[in-house]
């Protein structure tokens, strides 16, 4: 059974790197010129040549979504495929795009050639981690199965020498001195003499890491960053580190501060952990006089807790690096995620979302610019709150002025105030409540009494949403309590791994990111991250209940979506209304100390620390693209274009400007170069919108919002919502219609897309842009469990091929496809146990809306691998290509978000 076990882990790797190695063949396609000059050829690593024939009529046939085998695609015989079916022969030539190579390192702070920047902005796609997810949680259970168990008991017992190497990695400078040194390297007798280390010294460190692919030693004892060590670059100059007053971390993205924190106290409080919690190790392991005690008081010495301690002399430094740590564990979350993690859309106008510590405003600023009919609060420390103010006022200060948002100081283990909106007498209702990254700061006592103070201040309406990881089992999660009345808790995921592998079903070292996260909070505060069912129990003491969750795309952050219930009895007889905490007790999460003594109560923890405030507004970019499930691929997180970038000591902050206005005469085949936004709404209702803009579906029927520059010149606000109650064909000659035939037909139904009736024209114009789009390409989309339940609508299941049938139309018939001869087709995959099912087939729908009908699955092995409850919908162009200005990749996540 277990070369069964291993040979299966082993194919699950052949398989995703299919998946992988298609989505860059793809991309290559989409943006390579038939030329033998495209920016993919100067790759330093060879690229692979693959030869492309001219298209065949049969090629718009259903050609499903095969794949070639991982060996099989390696024999020259074999005809290669890409994912819409295009096959890769004679005529044409096109380099493709290779994955990013370990040992090329990627600064974060220079330009790179486009190619590059290509294949790492890939290797962030969602579907792209998805894969690499499957073969790092094969890879570290097949090295687990067969390596001599004392070794991996070594690997983890001995690990301490990595964290360890790895802080003076980055606390000597050795990351921007390599960088200094370039691709041959440093020796170390050179390295020695810049950081005053023997040399002996370094080569061990540097080679320990080098064998953990952390560094690369090209040459004995001549070392080099590689792609991982890259990262960590500031961007400063060797010379700038070695200035005493120099701040290493200011205008990075963080993760060499992160890196330099995580490697400092939190390592050495996690190396306390046992002594803490099991007397018989360490007379230092009593209990704590605070229900934050924690390892970190036994390594430090200190009953203070974590953030008072830093706040003490002679941590200034520590205290300062904070802030940018927290910036470079951004992507922990998909940028932007937030938007699809709660049915935003369906809140009233004028709804108030009170983001409870939500910093600087991140997350209300991201939801502020996508979802114009909402206000916002947004509660934090007074000094926290007054640094909001001050960012916000920089950056778009209208949303102050209109009173759209504003920033409350308060503490949230104190009773909600009354909800006084500028220019309003009366207190508005909260409708929404935000708690993100918030309750795994905390002890379970402490999440109690926040959200008391919440519940209290609910109207039944009221809505809490909670942000946060969501630990999975590392075992398959059965119920508890089969037999129990209660209903299953909505989420619940059981597994993650594909379904019938033998991988771990939290998928192992993929999510051990989130097990790390834990049980740091865990040794620094006596917090932790949970499970849905530790989570649904805390919030079920404060009188909540967990009743929807959105699970993030190939990470194991979530969003729990709660309602009011009655408050039990013994949390109203522990807590009082007033803010006083009673019964508050040391220790353990549950806020059970051994002895039972009355601890410090949570209103006693002063106000003015630190408490892991971000430092970082959103950038424009993810302002202006919150897509969380657009499978375009997404920039590098670490490089986002409007982060201000250190380059070679020199702080450069990217102009906060959108793309130039086109000149209006600019049309199709144009100024080929132009880079612009690929779509522009032109509308005789609204003459002035001619600017660049983009059209986000929305839920809500004919409504059409257009994402268009401030008039004040301002790049930051872009909202302007218009009202197209009716919208219908009108001719033009290059212009693409806005109009769909088949969108009424769904207009009473639970629809994909905004069902547009006629009406004045409206229409898209087609720009010209950097990849032709006379050719073949493909988009898929992926539905999850939330999107599938529309499908299972009366409406839907009615329509020619069901469900499915639905979706493939409505996708077909998304405007920027009518009449371009491109088709969808949609597939449902089967889904996990105990998961309600659509299903399983496929039904195809061509961009006219004619043709449909459904046709089970010839192969779908890779996807039904993927394991998930969900559908695809795959758009492909027609035979003569797709139309400009049917480009599918502007169909994106934002319709797919339009739907939940
Ligand atoms: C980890 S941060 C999360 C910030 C924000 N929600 C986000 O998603 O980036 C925790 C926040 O809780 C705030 N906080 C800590 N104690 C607080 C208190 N007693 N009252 C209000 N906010 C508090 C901190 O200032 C900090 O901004």
């Amino acid at each position: 059974m277990t070369f069964a076990a291993l040979r299966s882990l082993y194919a699950l790797i052949g398989d995703a790197l299919d998946d992988i190695e298609r989505i860059y063949r793809d991309a290559s396609l989409d943006s390579s010129s038939p030329t033998p000059t495209t920016p993919y050829a100067v790759l330093t690593s060879p690229c692979t040549p693959y030869r492309r024939r001219a298209p065949r009529a049969e090629d718009d046939d259903e050609t499903e979504d095969e794949y070639v085998p991982y060996s099989a695609a390696r024999s020259p015989k074999t005809p290669r495929r890409t994912g819409n079916g295009a096959s890769l022969d004679s005529d044409v030539t096109v380099n493709v795009l290779d994955f990013p190579s370990l040992d090329m390192p990627y600064y974060p702070t220079e330009e790179h050639d486009q190619s590059l920047d290509a294949a790492e902005s890939l290797a962030s796609h969602p579907d792209v981690i998805a894969a690499t997810n499957r073969i790092v949680a094969a890879c570290g259970q097949i090295g687990a199965t067969v390596h001599r168990p004392f070794l991996t008991l070594c690997d983890a017992a001995m690990a301490y020498h990595l964290p360890a190497c790895l802080r003076f990695l980055e606390a000597s400078h050795t990351v921007e001195l390599l960088r200094a040194a370039g691709p041959d390297g440093m020796h170390v007798s050179e390295l020695s003499r810049h950081v005053n280390v023997e040399e002996g010294k370094l080569a061990h460190m540097l080679r320990l890491l080098a064998t953990h692919h952390i560094t690369r030693e090209v040459r004995p004892n001549v070392f080099a960053n590689n792609r991982i060590s890259a990262i960590m670059d500031s961007g400063k100059t060797p010379e700038d580190l070695r200035r005493p007053s120099q701040d290493k971390y200011e205008s990075t993205n963080g993760i060499a501060a992160f890196v330099n924190l995580s490697t400092d106290e939190l390592f050495k409080s996690a190396s306390y952990l046992a002594d803490c919690y099991l007397p018989t190790l360490s007379p230092k392991s009593t209990e704590g006089v605070h229900a934050m005690h924690a390892p970190f008081n036994v390594a430090f010495d200190t009953e203070l807790p974590y953030f008072e301690w830093l706040e003490r002399p002679g941590n200034e430094a520590r205290l300062k690096r904070f802030g940018p740590a927290m910036t470079g564990t951004a992507a922990w979350e998909v940028p932007g995620a937030i938007i699809g993690g709660f049915p935003w859309h369906e809140l009233k106008e004028g709804s108030v979302v009170v983001d409870v510590g939500g910093g600087i405003g991140s997350t209300a600023m991201l939801l502020a610019h996508t979802f114009p009919h909402l206000k916002f609060v947004i509660q934090d420390r007074p000094q926290v709150a007054e640094h909001g103010v001050a960012a916000w006022r920089e950056r778009c200060p209208e949303m102050l002025d209109s009173g759209r948002a504003m920033f409350l100081g308060h503490d949230f283990f104190l009773p909600q105030p009354a909800l006084f909106l500028p220019n309003s007498i009366e207190p508005a209702a909260p409708s929404v409540y935000i708690l993100r990254v918030v309750t795994h700061d905390w002890p379970d006592a402490f999440v109690t009494k926040i959200l008391l103070n919440l519940r209290r201040a609910a109207t039944p309406d009221t809505k809490l949403l909670i942000a946060d990881h969501i630990l999975p089992h590392a075992c398959y999660d059965e119920d508890e309590d089969a037999a129990s009345e209660e209903d299953p808790l909505p989420g619940m995921v059981r597994s993650l791994a594909p379904q019938g592998s033998p991988l771990l079903p939290n998928l192992g070292k993929a999510n051990a990111n989130a097990y790390w996260l834990d049980l740091t909070m865990r040794v620094t505060f006596n917090a932790q991250e949970r499970t849905l069912r530790e989570m649904a129990a805390l919030v079920q003491t404060a009188g909540w209940k967990i009743v929807d969750v959105v699970h993030g795309e190939s990470s194991s952050f979530g969003y729990m979506t709660a309602v009011p219930i009655d408050i039990p009895e013994a949390t109203s007889s522990s807590f009082s209304s007033t803010g006083t905490v009673m019964n508050v007790k040391a220790s353990g999460a549950t806020g059970r100390g051994r002895s039972g003594s009355v601890l410090s109560a949570p209103e006693s923890i002063r106000m003015d620390h630190t408490f892991g405030s971000h430092t970082a507004l959103p950038t424009e970019d993810a302002i202006r693209k919150p897509a969380p499930k657009s499978k375009r691929p997404l920039l590098p997180w670490w490089r986002s274009k409007s982060a201000p970038i250190a380059k070679g000591g020199k702080v450069v902050t990217p102009e906060k400007k959108l793309p130039p206005l086109p000149p209006p005469e600019v049309g199709m085949g144009k100024s080929p170069k132009a880079r612009r936004p690929k779509l522009s709404l032109i509308t005789p209702s609204m003459p002035d919108i001619r600017s660049p803009a983009r059209v986000l579906h929305t839920r809500s029927n004919s409504k059409v919002r257009i994402l268009s520059p401030g008039t004040n010149g301002s790049s930051t606000c872009l909202q302007d919502t218009v009202q197209f109650p009716r919208v219908s064909a009108g001719p033009s000659s290059d212009d693409t219609l806005l109009q769909s035939p088949l969108m009424s037909s769904f207009a009473d139904g639970p629809t994909l897309l905004p069902a547009l009736e006629p009406g004045p024209p409206l229409k898209v114009r087609a720009r010209p842009s950097r990849t032709s789009l006379k050719k073949k390409a493909s988009q898929v989309f992926e539905f999850t469990k939330a999107s599938m339940a529309h499908l299972r609508s009366p409406t839907a299941r009615e329509s020619p091929g069901g469900g499915l049938g639905h979706l493939a139309a409505a996708a077909a018939s998304t405007p920027r496809l009518v009449g371009s001869g491109a088709s969808a087709s949609a597939m449902s995959i089967p889904s996990l146990p105990g998961v309600e099912e659509s299903p399983p087939g496929r039904a195809r729908a061509d961009s006219e809306g004619g043709k449909m009908g459904v046709r089970e699955p010839r192969k779908m092995r890779s996807r039904s691998q993927l394991g998930l409850a969900h559908a695809t919908v795959e758009v492909r162009a027609g035979r003569a290509g797709l139309r400009d200005g049917a480009r599918v990749e502007n169909w994106d996540g934002a319709s797919v978000e339009g739907d939940r």
